[in-house]
C-alpha cells in the first residue's frame, strides 16, 4: 500500500547534479494539476520573468533583483547567449563582469604572493567583517569549501567577526598577526553599526602593529563605494555591487571576495556555475518540471493545511552551517505580515526554518517531529558520493535519512489503535508529515551552487505565489532604530531611556554590573 496519494516516482525531478522527491507529501496528483493552471502559478511566471528582465519585483524600494545577474557570467559561458540588464541606465551585466575581472586579477595577485605587506612578505591571514547576508554566506562557503579537499589549498588562514560582542573578535584576533592580515569589510550598505564598530576596532589593532599596515590591509565590498573610500579604503580595493542584490542574495559577488582569496577563483566560479544551471533551468522549465516552484508549490499547501515549520536535516556534516544561512534567506525575505498590495495576511506567509545535521537531529529533536502536535514538515538532504571511501558507513548514514523519510510519513500503521488504546498510546507516531527529500550528487561547489540557487528561487517562488515581497525587510529596521537611542541611555550618568521597562532594565544591569548602587 502506498501511503500517500502519490505513486512513487511521481514527482521525482533531476536537474544538473540536484534531485528531488515529493512523493512523500498530503496532496493528490489533482493537485499538481490544478496548481499548473492556477493564477497563484501564473502570477509566478509573471514574476519569473519580471526578475530576468530587470523589472521592479521590490516595489518597497521600487528596485529590480538583480543578484542572478552576479552569476551571468557563468551562464554566458555555458550557453554562449549575452545579454544586457539595464537599470537606471546603466548595463548591470557590464559592472558585474568588470568587478568580476578585478575582483580575480586581485586574488591572484593575493595568493600568489605579488600582493606582499608593506614588510614585502606575501599575506597570510584574512579577516572577513560583516553580518547578516555579508557574513552567513561567506561563512557558508567557506566552511563547506574548506572541507572539501579542493584542488588548490587554502592561501590564506580565515577568521570571521560578525557580531558586536566582543567574544568573538577576541577569538578571531587571536588568531591572527595584524602585520600579514588582511581585512576585508563586507557591508552593502556601509553603514552596518557592528560593522563598522568591529572595523574601527581593527583599524585600532592594526595601527599598533604601525602605522603602514592598515592602508594595504583593506579590501571592501559594498554597493556604496564612496562611504568605503572615505572610511579609508584605497578606491583600487572597493569592490562595487549593485543596490538591486539584496544582501541575503549576495554570496555569489563581492562580498566573497575573502572566500576567493582563500580558496581559489576556480572552485568560486564552479559555485556560479552550478548556480546558473538552476537559473536556466527556472527560465526554461514549465511549472510540472521545474524544482523550486514544485517545492514552493508544497510548502504553500503546507501552510494552508497548517504546517507552519520546516525542519531541514542535511545528512552530511560539511553542510551543518547550511540551516543558518536558509534561515536568514528564507525568513527575511518571507517572514512578512501583509502582500505587496498592503492587504494583511492571513495565515503566515513561511514556516519557521530550521534543523541540524542528520543523524545527530534524530537523538535531540526529531522525538517531537514524531509525536507532538506541532505540524512540521521535514526535508532530508543525501549526498550521495561522499568524500571518503567507507562504505560501510555511509550506507548506514543513508539507511538513516530513508528510514527517517518512511517514519515521518507511514508513522506506525496501528497509531489510531494505539491511541484509542490508553494503555500503549504512548507508542503513537501518527505519521503523515510531508517529506521533500533531497539528493546532491556529491558535494563539491558546482552542486553546492546549484543547491543554494535552488533555495532562493524556491524562497522568490513562495513569495510569488502569495503577492508578497522577498525583497524587502522593513521589520528589522525598528529595532536598529531603538538600539541608535539606548545608545546614548546605556551608559552610567546618562539620559533614561524613555520607555518605562526598557529604563527599569537598564538600572537593573548598572546595579547587577556594580555602577550603581
Ligand atoms: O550588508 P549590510 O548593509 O551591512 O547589512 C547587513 C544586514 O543588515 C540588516 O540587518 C539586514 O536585515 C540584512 O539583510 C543585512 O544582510
Amino acid at each position: 500500500m502506498n501511503e500517500t496519494a502519490l505513486k512513487p516516482g511521481f514527482l521525482s525531478r533531476s536537474v544538473g547534479p540536484l534531485h528531488i522527491n515529493l512523493d512523500r507529501q498530503l496532496y493528490g496528483e489533482g493537485h499538481v494539476q490544478s496548481f499548473q493552471l492556477s493564477e497563484a502559478n501564473q502570477s509566478l511566471s509573471a514574476f519569473n520573468q519580471k526578475l530576468f528582465e530587470g523589472g521592479v519585483v521590490n516595489p518597497t524600494e521600487n528596485r529590480p533583483a538583480s543578484h542572478w545577474a552576479l552569476r551571468s557570467t557563468a551562464h554566458t559561458e555555458q550557453t554562449g547567449q549575452s545579454a544586457q540588464l539595464m537599470i537606471n541606465g546603466r548595463d548591470e551585466l557590464v559592472l558585474v563582469r568588470q568587478v568580476q575581472n578585478h575582483m580575480e586579477a586581485f586574488v591572484e595577485e593575493v595568493r600568489s604572493g605579488r600582493y606582499t605587506t608593506p614588510d614585502g612578505v606575501p599575506y597570510e591571514n584574512l579577516l572577513h567583517l560583516g553580518i547578516g547576508g555579508s557574513d552567513l554566506g561567506p561563512r557558508l562557503l567557506n566552511d563547506v569549501f574548506a572541507k572539501l579537499e579542493l584542488a588548490e589549498a587554502p592561501a590564506l588562514n580565515i577568521q570571521f567577526a560578525a557580531n558586536v560582542d566582543f567574544h568573538e573578535m577576541k577569538a578571531a584576533l587571536a588568531a591572527l598577526n595584524p602585520k600579514t592580515t588582511l581585512v576585508v569589510i563586507a557591508s552593502k550598505s556601509f553603514s552596518t553599526r557592528e560593522t563598522l564598530h568591529n572595523a574601527q576596532h581593527i583599524f585600532k589593532w592594526l595601527d599598533a602593529a604601525g602605522p603602514q599596515y592598515r592602508a594595504k590591509a583593506l579590501v571592501a565590498a559594498t554597493c556604496k563605494p564612496s562611504k568605503a573610500v572615505e572610511f579609508g579604503v584605497d578606491p583600487q580595493r572597493v569592490f562595487e555591487f549593485s543596490e538591486s542584490v539584496g544582501g541575503r542574495y549576495s554570496l555569489w559577488g563581492p562580498v566573497s571576495i575573502g572566500i576567493r582569496m582563500v580558496h581559489g577563483n576556480a572552485a568560486f566560479n564552479e559555485l556560479l556555475k552550478g548556480a546558473a544551471l538552476i537559473d536556466q533551468h527556472v527560465r526554461e522549465s514549465e511549472a510540472s518540471q521545474c524544482i523550486p516552484t514544485l517545492l514552493a508549490m508544497s510548502d504553500l499547501y503546507n501552510l494552508e493545511h497548517g504546517v507552519a515549520s520546516l525542519m531541514l536535516s542535511p545528512y552530511d556534516s560539511r553542510l551543518s552551517l547550511l540551516s543558518p544561512y536558509l534561515q536568514q534567506l528564507w525568513m527575511e525575505s518571507l517572514g512578512k505580515g501583509v502582500d505587496k498590495n498592503g492587504k494583511v495576511l492571513n495565515k503566515p506567509a513561511c514556516p519557521i526554518l530550521w534543523g541540524d545535521v542528520g543523524t545527530n537531529g534524530q537523538h535531540a529533536f526529531f522525538q517531537m517531529l514524531h509525536q507532538s502536535r506541532i505540524a512540521s514538515s521535514v526535508e532530508l538532504i543525501v549526498v550521495v558520493h561522499p568524500n571518503h571511501d567507507e562504505v560501510q558507513s555511509h550506507q548506514v548514514l543513508l539507511s538513516h535519512a530513508l528510514a527517517q523519510s518512511e517514519a515521518f510519513s507511514v508513522g506506525r500503521l496501528n497509531a489510531e489503535t494505539e491511541l484509542n488504546n490508553p494503555e500503549i498510546n504512548f507508542r503513537s507516531c501518527p505519521g503523515k508529515r510531508p517529506v521533500q527529500m533531497v539528493f546532491l550528487d556529491s558535494l563539491t561547489p558546482y552542486s553546492l551552487g546549484a543547491l543554494l540557487c535552488m533555495w532562493e528561487h524556491r524562497t522568490a517562488a513562495l513569495a510569488a505565489l502569495q503577492n508578497i515581497n522577498p525583497f524587502d525587510q522593513w521589520g528589522v529596521e525598528l529595532g536598529k532604530g531603538i538600539a541608535e537611542q539606548l545608545e546614548q541611555s546605556v551608559p552610567p550618568g546618562h539620559a533614561p531611556a524613555e520607555n518605562p521597562v526598557t529604563a527599569h532594565l537598564i538600572e537593573h544591569f548598572l546595579y547587577q554590573a556594580g555602577t550603581r548602587e
